[in-house]
């Protein structure tokens, strides 16, 4: 199956590395022309804990033989959607295309402009952290889960239960969004505003009571059960020593994807009425955060 991975960044690189090694055609879009050369001269180089391992793959930076692609997998971030979706509306024929952000409300907007296009939501728990432009360091052992948006039933991504890099398919992938929607809402604007790993969300006890209060308000808009406290601490476990993608971003002085996760949520409450002053806090904390590098 040829597959091509837009974005080369942290989800990029693990992806393509390790679908490589699993035996797919991979081709890797970058976002510049310097990064596909350091790509193609030197492969991708996966870290893992006392191992580094070095694939050979093939980098662009822009698609080509679009009609020959099986699939494409985006690994923008939610905010570089929008200039995805007009670089490619009304182009034909289009692959089936495999949406791998956190957050929601992408995949609305990739229907509206890609009507005919198969569409799948993806959502992944590892974590992992870009180190140069061709190195990505697996922070956190997690899995893809993928499912049907739109337009097709068939598997795009063989299954597969093998760590570290498993891929499991969806039959209720809204559900698997909302569960982890829930854990970006809880980890991601935290772990940015303390400035600390995940794992430490855990290990502080006083920051523990706010995830605990945030999660409240998350499962009440979500209308998830307190059951999930489960999922929110093994995902926490998983990628304690990771640094969330928000914090990442804040720290890097770029956008984060607040709108997506928190903003998303507070709708929702706003909808079925609800108040939801933990998640207002946190959501007017990392928007001022955000500004702090463009304003000042
Ligand atoms: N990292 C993690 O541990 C996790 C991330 N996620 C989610 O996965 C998604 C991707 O995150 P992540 O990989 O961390 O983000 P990164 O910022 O590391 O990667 C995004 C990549 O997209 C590239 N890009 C931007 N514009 C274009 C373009 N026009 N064409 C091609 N490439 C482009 C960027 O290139 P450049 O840098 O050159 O601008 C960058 O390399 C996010 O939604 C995130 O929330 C989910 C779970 C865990
Ligand atoms: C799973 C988790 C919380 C890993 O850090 C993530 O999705 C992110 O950082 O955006």
């Amino acid at each position: 199956m040829r597959v091509s991975i837009i974005g080369a960044g942290a989800i990029g690189l693990l992806t393509a590395s390790h679908l490589s090694f699993q035996g797919y055609d991979v081709q890797l879009i970058t976002r510049t022309k310097e990064q596909a050369e350091k790509i193609n001269e030197y492969g991708i180089t996966l870290k893992t804990e006392g191992q580094s391992r070095t694939v050979p793959i093939f980098a662009s930076n822009h698609v080509e033989n679009r009609s020959f692609n099986d699939l494409w997998i985006i690994t923008l971030k939610q905010w570089k959607l929008k200039e995805f979706f007009r670089d490619w509306e009304n182009k034909t024929p289009l692959p089936q295309m495999l949406f791998l952000q956190n957050g929601m409300g992408h995949l609305e907007a990739a229907e509206s402009f890609f009507p005919s296009a198969p569409l799948f939501a993806g959502i992944v728990t590892h974590g992992a952290m870009k180190l140069d432009e061709r190195t990505v360091r697996h922070t956190g052992i997690g899995e893809i889960i993928i499912g049907t948006w739109k337009g097709s039933n068939s598997i795009p991504l063989m299954e597969t239960h093998t760590k570290p890099f498993p891929i499991l398919w969806s039959h209720d992938i809204l559900k698997s969004m909302k569960q982890k929607l829930l854990v970006n809402l809880v980890v991601n604007p935290l772990t940015a505003l303390y400035g600390v790993n995940n794992g430490e969300l855990l290990t502080r006890p006083a920051l523990n009571k706010n995830v605990y209060a945030l999660f409240k308000e998350g499962i009440m808009a979500l209308e998830l059960p307190e059951g999930e406290w489960g999922t929110v601490l093994r995902v926490i476990q998983q990628t304690a020593e990771n640094e969330s993608s928000m914090l990442r971003d804040i720290k890097q002085e770029r956008s984060t994807e607040i709108e997506s996760i928190t903003g998303y949520v507070l709708k929702l409450g706003e909808q079925k009425g609800l108040h939801l002053p933990i998640t207002s806090f946190v959501h007017q904390s990392i928007l001022g955060l955000e500004r702090r590098g463009k304003d000042e």
